[in-house]
């Protein structure tokens, strides 16, 4: 697949949390309502996190009437807010809350309404407070991938970082 991103070719190593998630084992949600990984929104993607082998996490999504953009196949933004939680969820892998400061996706084939879409992503290694993931989906074949992502996330202390709009948070 065709993309652009080139990450630092001098990424430091990052390891796995000694009370990481085990491979098969769901990464506990971030919060419950929201848009990518929460249970009470009625409106959201409902993704459920997988921790894999090593630093890489896995996780499906199917495709939704909802979901829809150009006729019969996922909107290209829904796709890229899918591989944001996806990629976003895999550095608590290594104990580490962050945000996304760069997101890019590589939109290989169309993905029609209905299909069963599966994600793969893993952690490239950290550059100081930033941490470099990619991730393919496909529809069964990881060898066939139907789309690309490549993003840079930045360690954050949660508390800090949320407490401007803590109190202006939505509670279902
Ligand atoms: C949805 C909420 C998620 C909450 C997560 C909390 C718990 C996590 C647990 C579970 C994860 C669940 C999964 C979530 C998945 C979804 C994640 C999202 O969609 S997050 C929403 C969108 N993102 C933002 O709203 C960030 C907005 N940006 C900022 O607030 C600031 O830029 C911040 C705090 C991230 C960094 O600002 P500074 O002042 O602390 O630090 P400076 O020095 O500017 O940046 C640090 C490094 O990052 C590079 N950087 C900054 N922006 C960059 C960019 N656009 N591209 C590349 N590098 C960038 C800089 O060059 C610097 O790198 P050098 O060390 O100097 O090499």
């Amino acid at each position: 697949m065709k993309h652009a991103f080139v990450p630092p070719a001098d990424l430091e190593p990052l390891t796995r949390h000694p009370k990481a998630a085990a491979p098969g084992r769901h990464i506990a949600l971030h919060h419950s309502t929201c848009f990518g990984c929460g249970d009470d929104v009625p409106l959201g993607l409902h993704l459920k996190v997988m921790a894999g082998e090593g630093l890489t996490v896995d996780a499906q999504m199917p495709v939704q009437d909802w979901m829809q953009g150009g006729p019969g196949v996922i909107h290209g933004g829904v796709l890229s807010a899918a591989f944001d939680e996806v990629m976003g969820t895999s550095p608590l892998l290594v104990g580490a809350p962050v945000v996304t400061v760069h997101l890019e996706v590589d939109f290989a084939k169309p993905i029609p309404l209905g299909s069963d879409l599966q994600f793969h992503a893993r952690i490239l290694g950290s550059e100081r407070r930033k941490i470099y993931i990619d991730a393919i989906a496909h529809l069964g074949d990881p060898n066939a991938p139907v789309a690309g992502a490549h993003s840079v996330f930045v360690v954050i202390d949660v508390e800090k970082h949320f407490a401007e709009h803590f109190d202006k948070r939505v509670v279902l």
